[in-house]
């Protein structure tokens, strides 16, 4: 699959596609990512990108005309992929989607698409009516630009290719993908400051940690998150074994 990112800060994405595990994915072409510098696509002489909005007020809004530009050259970049539909156009803002380990599960099967992370006060309305298909949303807070969201969602799509996690069966034991929040990981040394690694761990019995790894998963999500425990039971994830204890809580 393949990303175009069109971009201010192309420069905010090389390190996390050259580092960890998900570089990998990356560097193998799996996930092949291209950076647009859309300041490469103002034509005056001074290569404006953004401008005072009409009706004044604070800020400055990003021109559609450099991102017009962009997508085209993108498109046609693209166009040799197979002369596939027309890409998923994605842009990142507080009113999007919520990203949830479904969705990129979703995209994670998928070809790819286009990455538009806006800057200023935000995106010429007519260019975000024009093109894009879906927006998407880290959590309901404002950032300084849709770069984060855009290489939290590049991270969490590049950790389910085939390959690039360890341990293949990890991302299945990732909690998330049963839908339930993370069990507790402990490594040495077994006692810290009077604090005992939980016995279970060491006892080398493999169903009872699995057990004991699924109970915590149960317990976290029921204390901090209980929405998702009715989603996964609305799911049909939850065993009767899950179900015994968490009538027992
Ligand atoms: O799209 C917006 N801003 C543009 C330009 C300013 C920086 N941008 C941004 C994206 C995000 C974002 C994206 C995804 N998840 C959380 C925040 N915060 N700020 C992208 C945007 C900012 C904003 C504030 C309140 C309600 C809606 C909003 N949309």
């Amino acid at each position: 699959m393949r990303f175009d990112v069109i971009t201010l800060f192309p420069e905010l994405f090389g390190p996390h596609l050259s580092q960890g595990v998900t570089r990998r994915a990356f560097e193998s072409g799996q996930v092949d990512v291209r950076l647009w510098q859309l300041r490469e696509h103002a034509e005056d002489n001074y290569r404006r990108v953004d401008d005072r909005p009409f009706g004044g007020g604070p800020g400055m809004v990003m021109l559609i005309e450099p991102l017009e530009r962009a997508l085209a050259a993108v498109k046609a970049d693209r166009g040799g992929q197979g002369g596939e539909a027309a890409p998923a156009v994605i842009h990142f803002s507080p009113t999007g989607r919520r990203i949830d380990q479904a969705l990129v599960r979703e995209l994670a099967q998928g070809t790819g698409g286009v990455l538009l992370c806006g800057r200023y006060e935000g995106i010429d309305q007519r260019f975000l009516d024009r093109h894009v298909t879906l927006e998407l949303s880290l959590g309901d807070f404002v950032l300084s630009g849709g770069e984060l969201p855009a290489i939290a969602l590049l991270d969490a799509i590049a950790r389910l290719q085939e390959g690039v996690l360890n341990d293949a069966a990890s991302h299945q034991q990732d909690s998330f993908s049963a839908g339930l929040l993370d069990c507790p990981h402990y490594s040495r040394p077994e006692l810290f400051d009077g604090q005992q690694v939980p016995a279970v761990l060491l006892s080398g019995h493999h169903a009872q940690i699995e057990r004991w790894r699924r109970e915590r998963s149960l317990e976290i999500t029921w204390q901090r998150r209980p929405e998702l425990i009715a989603a996964a039971r609305a799911a049909g994830l939850l065993s009767k074994a899950d179900e015994r204890f968490l009538a027992s809580l």
